[in-house]
């Protein structure tokens, strides 16, 4: 295991290697470790380029790039230390859904090209673009990972890389770089509108049958006619054949991308478009990286001792917020109970443990190349010693390299959400950055599925506590109607306690009793006990919803620095 991480469980594994969540044990931070496989480790050119990549990698600080915090290299081992991405694939995503809206693929591909655009500006290529390596998060952003981890095929003449989306170029002079990437890039655009790759071929046993791939890549034309009229420019010219007449960059490919969907979908395009991600990503929270983390370190034992006492009404579920709140629990979430605050009981089948991490804390480190956020001196790889030390070195950097101290979120929570105002509170380790990403659903009754219909991200730094309050609009209940309003709050770095989901019951006015001949008076509704634990769409503000009620919340997609108060005292650290 990489010194100065402890290793939480194996996320997955893939044709390259194998990733596992971690913890930063100075900070508690969560991280993903990819061990690269043998194959890779034996592959000395492979290596080699690797690991100068790895000196730009750490140097990229983007938002559509998962990033890539240490790189640390043994006799036995190869290790990339990055990012914790709380989302899932969108290869998971797709094979789930299907294909997503013209709007939902083309907001992945503008921050695949953006996360592209800024490793060739430092000459780095991907190698490998496919939907295994974008990860969507339940905002409805994604991020691009693996950059330059590429397997080699085991059929002779076959290039490094997914043949389902290599270029033209890279089958016939093996040439990977930015023009592939960009060709690759359009062609998840396809799969992500179509629900398949522009060119499959499969043999009878049903494995893929490259040489058919690969001819249909060199000499079939663009399958537009099955593309939406608006994305087909933007095949045509990402998937040219030729890479002199693609886009000539990822840069250029981003911004015609954006006039087309301006022109195609309007303005709203991209929030439309996160929104739709988000929803997709959002219900299947019960696979993201956090969502099983302290139950499997059975830090879960007590989940049912977690669930605030509620009202029978209360125990409902939406699809949407039944995952994030199963995800909430099996993270061990602790909610603030109130009448609010819905939880779900956790399925009747147990997730499997676990299998232990493998560990290899006795080799030494030998080569470490490092990224501390915001750092401005550039990553140095330490050589090899000739031979290794006969102790392990301590877990200090050898050489002065740094470690990794991305602020790590120790925990969140919602407190007082009444359906148009709570209070999100978080506390940190450090004054570093804090992203919350906010989630605002609404089911149509008991049996409804959620819906999200707002979402918002804010910007907390320069302290460890936080109170940031929200405000929201729930919208319109008819007469006699019930509606729940949730919120769901991730942050990024990903809190410590998981997603946090609360949700209350908002009724309609009564309806008017029909008097059909009398004049007699109308009777007066009288309440029934769950009335208690719910408001009415129209009910008045009580002096706290005042207190903490701002002017108009407009709808932001967009990243904004959120005017906070601080909380500076222990005691009014969130009660979490
Ligand atoms: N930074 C990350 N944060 C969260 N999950 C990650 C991260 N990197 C990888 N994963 C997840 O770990 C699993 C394994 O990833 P890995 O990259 O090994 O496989 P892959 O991308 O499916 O295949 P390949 O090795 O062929 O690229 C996947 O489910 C992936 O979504």
């Amino acid at each position: 295991m990489v010194p100065g991480y402890r290793e939480v469980r194996q996320l997955g594994a893939g044709r390259t290697g194998r990733v596992f969540l971690a913890t930063y044990q100075q900070t508690g931070a969560y991280v993903a470790i990819k061990y690269l496989n043998a194959t890779l480790r034996r592959d000395a050119e492979f290596m080699d380029r690797f690991r100068s990549d790895t000196h730009e990698l750490v140097e990229i600080d983007d938002p559509n790039v998962v990033r890539l915090y240490e790189y640390v290299e043994t006799p036995t081992r190869a290790a990339v230390v990055m990012e914790l991405v709380d989302g899932v694939s969108l290869r998971t995503l797709l094979a789930e859904h299907r294909g997503i809206s013209p709007e939902a693929a083309l907001t992945v591909l503008k921050s695949t090209l953006l996360a592209l655009a800024a490793a060739h500006e430092r000459g780095v290529p991907h190698r490998d673009v496919n939907p295994e390596n974008i990860l969507v998060q339940a905002d409805g952003t994604s991020k691009l990972a693996d950059f330059g981890v590429v397997v080699h095929a085991e059929e002779p003449d076959v290039p490094a890389g997914s043949p389902e989306y290599m270029s033209p170029e890279l089958w016939t002079q093996g040439r990977a770089g930015p023009p592939a990437d960009v060709y690759a890039a359009a062609c998840v655009l396809f799969e992500a509108v179509r629900g398949r790759p522009p060119y499959r071929a499969v043999k009878e046993d049903g494995a893929l049958d490259v040489p058919a791939v690969r001819d249909r890549h060199l000499a079939e034309p663009v399958p537009l006619e099955v593309a939406p009229d608006s994305l087909r420019d933007l095949l045509r010219r990402g998937m040219a054949k030729d890479p002199a007449t693609r886009y000539a960059s990822a840069r250029q490919f981003a911004a015609e991308l954006e006039e087309d969907a301006v022109a195609g979908y309007g303005p709203d395009w991209e929030k439309r478009g996160r929104r739709h991600l988000g929803e997709l990503a959002t219900l299947l929270a019960l696979r993201f990286p956090l969502a099983r983390t302290e139950r499997a370190s059975g830090a879960g034992r007590t989940i049912r001792d977690r669930i605030p006492r509620l009202p029978p009404h209360l125990w409902v579920a939406g699809a949407t917020v039944v995952a994030v709140a199963i995800s909430l629990m099996m993270s061990g979430g602790r909610l603030p109970p109130g009448p609010g605050t819905i939880l779900m009981p956790p399925p009747k089948t147990a997730q499997s443990e676990p299998e232990p991490a493998p560990v290899d804390a006795a080799t030494p480190a030998r080569t470490r190349t490092s990224a501390a956020p915001r750092r401005s001196t550039p990553a140095r790889t330490v050589s090899p010693p000739p031979s290794p030390p006969p102790s392990p070195p301590p877990t200090v950097r050898q050489g002065g390299t740094s470690v990794p101290r991305p602020t790590a979120v120790r925990a969140a929570g919602i407190v007082g959400w009444s359906g148009t105002a709570g209070t999100i509170r978080v506390s940190a380790d450090g004054t570093g950055p804090v992203r919350l990403r906010i989630s605002y659903t609404r089911r149509e009754g008991e049996g409804g599925a959620a819906r999200t219909v707002r979402q918002e991200t804010r910007t907390l730094r320069g302290s460890t506590a936080y109170a940031s309050a929200v405000t929201h609009d729930p919208g319109g209940v008819s007469c006699g109607k019930r509606v729940y309003v949730g919120i769901v709050v991730m942050t990024e770095p990903a809190a410590g306690n998981g997603p946090q989901v609360s949700e209350v019951a908002v009724d309609g006015p009564a309806c008017p009793t029909p008097t059909p001949t009398s004049h007699s008076p109308t009777p007066t509704p009288t309440p029934t006990p769950s009335e208690e634990h719910s408001r009415t769409a129209a009910g008045t503000p009580t002096p706290s919803e005042e207190a903490l009620s701002q002017p108009s919340d407009e709808p932001t997609d967009q990243a904004s620095e959120e005017p906070m108060m601080l909380l500076s005292t222990p005691e009014e650290e969130p009660p979490l």
